[in-house]
């Protein structure tokens, strides 16, 4: 099972996950992704989907037109681990491909 990072290990992640940042009130990372149109979000939440499907490792998401709000913690450790730091990488990734506004 994935073990929580520690703080200083979330702010060491972070600084190599810019457009990220912890949330208030919980123990997790968020980013809102803002595409051209809602053809290129949904097409970036199908692709991170099968990535999150790959890991078994899901984002909390909200889509709203050209918009993805998300925020990623491990159900199952209570905080933010390793997987979320990876699974934020391959949103990055994703999104960079796809390019965003
Ligand atoms: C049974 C299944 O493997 C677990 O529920 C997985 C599924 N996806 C998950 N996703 C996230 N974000 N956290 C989890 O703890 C988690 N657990």
């Amino acid at each position: 099972m994935a073990e929580r990072l520690s703080v200083e290990a979330r702010k060491q992640a972070l600084k190599s996950l810019p457009g990220w940042a912890e949330m208030s009130g919980r123990e997790a990372i968020g980013r809102t992704f803002t595409f051209k149109d809602f053809n290129e979000a949904f097409g970036f939440m199908t692709r991170a989907a099968l990535v999150a499907e790959k890991n078994d490792h899901h984002p909390e998401w909200r889509n709203v037109y050209k918009t993805v709000e998300v925020v990623l913690a491990t159900h199952d450790a209570g905080g933010v681990t390793a997987l979320d730091i990876e699974l934020a990488e391959a949103m990055d990734a994703i999104a960079s491909q796809i390019g965003v506004a």
